[in-house]
């Protein structure tokens, strides 16, 4: 992958290059001349995220790869962060489509092992990295355009929603929603703002009470894609999309979305700690971990 972004990191963190990394991707970074060093990003191969630049058209594929299901782990959201973050200062790149290495499956949201059986500690990082993901991308300057090659429930939808346009692949048993209902947990505010902004009040509420997945028609009925197309055009048909938005002068077309999008936005940024407490609390819950314990089972025996 030929990404290299510098990084300005405390000297100090070098003892920890996972850490470092992650102290950099979410912006906690000493200011320039803070005594840092410089390393180039390139050095720390991502493993989770591929990013395929294009520079000559101005754009790049980001791929999540944490098989089997990309489920949104720890690793693979700070590694989504590091990576937008290196191509929102990349001035060759002014759109990217967010897309799935797995096969059938976009996501399969929030890793429920991140939530299950740890301490309240690792679920405050592990919350914290989920907004982190969700600010970041919510309000990118890149255009973003999701090709959606397969499931997306719940934190899957959630990434497609904060982008500028979707495309589905018309497979019916390829599903989107935000489903948290079905596991017994409860979309945080943040992720019911993203879903209203983008199908209107009445439309969420009901699909967030009964947990709806959409197959990818009810999906374009409903608002929630844009596009269905058969899946081998969903990577084609994004770039296509991604080149008509691009073709809207930067300035004109940043300052609107940001214009439409940081309310929502500044609801999260003005209660983080709080929204992490909340989720703390919820999540630690003897009855919320056996709901998550049990789903988790389920979801183990369909194979068997
Ligand atoms: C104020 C408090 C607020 C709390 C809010 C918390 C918000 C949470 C949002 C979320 O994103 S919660 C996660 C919701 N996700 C789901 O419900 C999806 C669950 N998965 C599926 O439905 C299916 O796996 C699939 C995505 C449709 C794919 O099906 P497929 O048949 O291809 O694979 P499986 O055999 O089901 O799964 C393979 C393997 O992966 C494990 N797994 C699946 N999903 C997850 C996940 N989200 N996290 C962790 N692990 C997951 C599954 O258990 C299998 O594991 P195994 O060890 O190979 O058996």
């Amino acid at each position: 992958m030929a990404l290299t972004a510098v990084i300005r990191v405390p000297s100090r963190a070098l003892l920890r290059p996972w850490a470092r990394l992650r102290d950099a991707a979410l912006g906690w970074i000493e200011p320039a001349g803070g005594g840092g060093v410089e390393v180039s990003a390139q050095r720390f191969a991502s493993q989770k995220v591929l990013v395929e630049p294009d520079p000559a058209a101005g754009v790049a594929v980001m791929k999540f790869k944490n098989p089997p299901v990309n489920s949104l782990s720890l690793e693979l959201l700070t590694e989504l962060v590091i990576s937008l973050e290196k191509l929102e200062n990349d001035k060759t790149v002014r759109g990217v489509v967010l897309t799935s290495d797995c096969p059938g499956i976009f996501s399969a949201g929030l890793d429920l092992t991140e939530m299950c059986g740890r301490n309240p500690a690792h679920y405050a990082e592990y919350w914290k990295a989920v907004q982190e993901m969700w600010l970041r991308l919510y309000l990118s300057n890149l255009v973003l355009v999701a090709a959606i090659n397969g499931a997306s429930p719940a934190g899957g939808c959630l990434i497609a929603l904060t982008c500028d346009y979707r495309v589905m692949a018309d497979n019916p048993k390829y599903c989107i929603g935000l489903n948290e209902t079905l596991l017994g947990i409860v979309a945080p505010f943040w992720f019911k703002d993203n879903l209203v902004n983008t199908i209107g009040h009445r439309a969420s509420e009901r699909a967030l009470q009964l947990g709806l997945l959409f197959p990818p028609t009810e999906a374009l009925q409903v608002g929630m894609v844009d596009k269905v197309v058969p899946k081998d055009q969903v990577q084609s048909t994004a770039l296509s999309v991604l080149a008509q938005w691009m073709a809207i002068p930067d300035h004109a077309r940043q300052l609107t979305k940001n214009m439409m999008r940081k309310p929502t936005a500044d609801r999260l940024l003005k209660q983080r700690d709080a929204d992490i407490q909340n989720f703390v609390s919820f999540i630690s819950r003897d009855s919320i971990q056996k709901s998550l314990q049990m789903y988790l089972e389920k979801l183990k025996q369909k194979k068997g």
